[in-house]
């Protein structure tokens, strides 16, 4: 059995994963190694079987006896420790949550119901590093890849509305704590049958602009309010979260050379761990929209076609109802009145499961 060392198996992400390793019984096929940055000696997790107390990440020597590390640690373990690695003659599969290593040349960004014919290449080519993909990105490609599988796609802007999760357990909380501040500071008004609205909304929007107000992480309110920002500004004007909407899609395509045009705007919302995301879709020719729909339903097994209407897309195209499964609706798909070569759509996917963890599960069966 392959020695698997997990590191960051106890983070946000890393904690999802293992969730779905118990849930899959993946722990039956490996020899799982624990590392930590942290706790080192530590016991550590009961995964079902027999295995040694935690051991230091950054310990070399102990990684290089690994046949594959599994990082969920974040960008700046893979930094520190991937090219030591490497330096070190290590031979095995790096499979990694991090987006350090996506648009390495020697790595490939994994999403195998999408793309398992470029993971099977680089296999036989003999890569080992492979990386889950930006979790925006991956979704999009969860729910739209009927359309790219039969290249029908001209070109598509994604306009999102983005969980707090993506930005960390400690911003999750915040948001949980601004929704609270809100609540408690409005208690009040609520409870009286005979207050008046705009008292409500003054109250809500006095909280939110009070300097008591928790904004320690996301530095400005999310709750009852937006944040049309995510990541840091590239030079062209757009944000890294927007890049990578272009980049990775063509990487994980395998079409780097011949691109789809792809761009958008990406925005924090107040939902807690589903991205959604609202597709405008130039296609490169006319396609009944029966044929689009029968495309997206038949590319993968987690992708829903949900019909246009107001109950089915209230009850199943939201995050409340997607949240913690690995359903990928896509909804509202119409042509637009802009013509019949233009399409709309929605969709929302959990972005821990196949955002971040779900990948990086099934890579490691796959490389198994
Ligand atoms: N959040 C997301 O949506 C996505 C994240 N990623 C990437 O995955 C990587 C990890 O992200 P994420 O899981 O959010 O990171 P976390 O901050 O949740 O976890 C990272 C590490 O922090 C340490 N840690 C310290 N205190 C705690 C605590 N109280 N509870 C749990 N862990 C703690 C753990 O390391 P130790 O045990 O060694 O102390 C853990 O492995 C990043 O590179 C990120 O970019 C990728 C896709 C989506
Ligand atoms: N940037 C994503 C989460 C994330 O971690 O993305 P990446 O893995 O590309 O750094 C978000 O904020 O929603």
């Amino acid at each position: 059995m392959k020695k698997t060392g997990m590191v960051g198996w106890r983070g946000m992400v890393g904690s999802v994963l293992m969730e779905r390793m118990m849930a899959q019984n993946d722990f039956e096929k490996i020899t799982p190694v624990f590392f930590t940055t942290s706790q080192a000696g530590q016991k550590a997790p009961d995964v079902g079987k027999e295995t040694s107390a935690l051991i230091d990440a950054h310990d070399i020597d102990a990684l290089m006896e690994m046949d594959i590390i599994i990082s969920c640690q974040g960008g700046g373990y893979t930094e520190a420790v991937r090219p030591k690695l490497a330096e070190n003659g290590w031979k095995g599969f790096w499979i990694d949550a991090a987006s350090t290593l996506r648009m390495a040349d020697d790595s490939i960004i994994v999403l195998d119901p999408v793309n398992r014919k470029v993971i099977d290449e680089a296999l036989d080519r003999g890569i080992k590093n492979y990386i889950g993909g930006n979790c925006t990105v991956s979704l999009m490609l969860m729910a739209l890849g009927g359309l790219f599988e039969n290249d029908v796609v001209e070109w598509l802007t994604s306009m999102t509305y983005q969980a707090a999760s993506g930005a960390g357990a400690k911003n999750m909380t915040e948001l949980v704590a601004q929704m609270r501040a809100i609540g408690d500071a409005a208690a009040p008004i609520l409870d009286d049958p005979a207050a008046a609205i705009l008292d409500l909304d003054r109250k809500v929007t006095e909280t939110l602009r009070s300097d008591t107000f928790p904004t320690a992480n996301w530095g400005v309110p999310l709750g009852a309010s937006l944040i049309p920002w995510i990541d840091r500004a590239m030079e062209n004007g757009q944000t890294r979260e927007e890049w990578k909407g272009f980049v990775e899609t063509n990487k994980i395509l395998g079409r780097s050379d011949l691109p789809v045009p792809i761009d958008g705007q990406c925005v924090r919302i107040g939902s807690m761990r589903c991205h959604s995301q609202a597709f405008t879709i130039k296609l490169k020719k006319e396609v009944p929209l029966a044929e689009i729909e029968a495309m997206l339903a038949s590319n993968n097994d987690w992708v829903k076609v949900i019909p246009n209407t107001k109950d089915q897309t209230v009850t199943e195209l939201t995050p409340a109802a997607v949240t913690g499964t690995l359903t990928v609706p896509v909804g509202r798909i119409r042509k637009m009145t802009l013509g019949q070569d233009y399409l709309t759509a929605f969709s929302v996917g959990d972005q821990l499961l196949w955002g971040a963890a779900e990948p990086l599960r099934r890579i490691l069966n796959i490389i198994l």
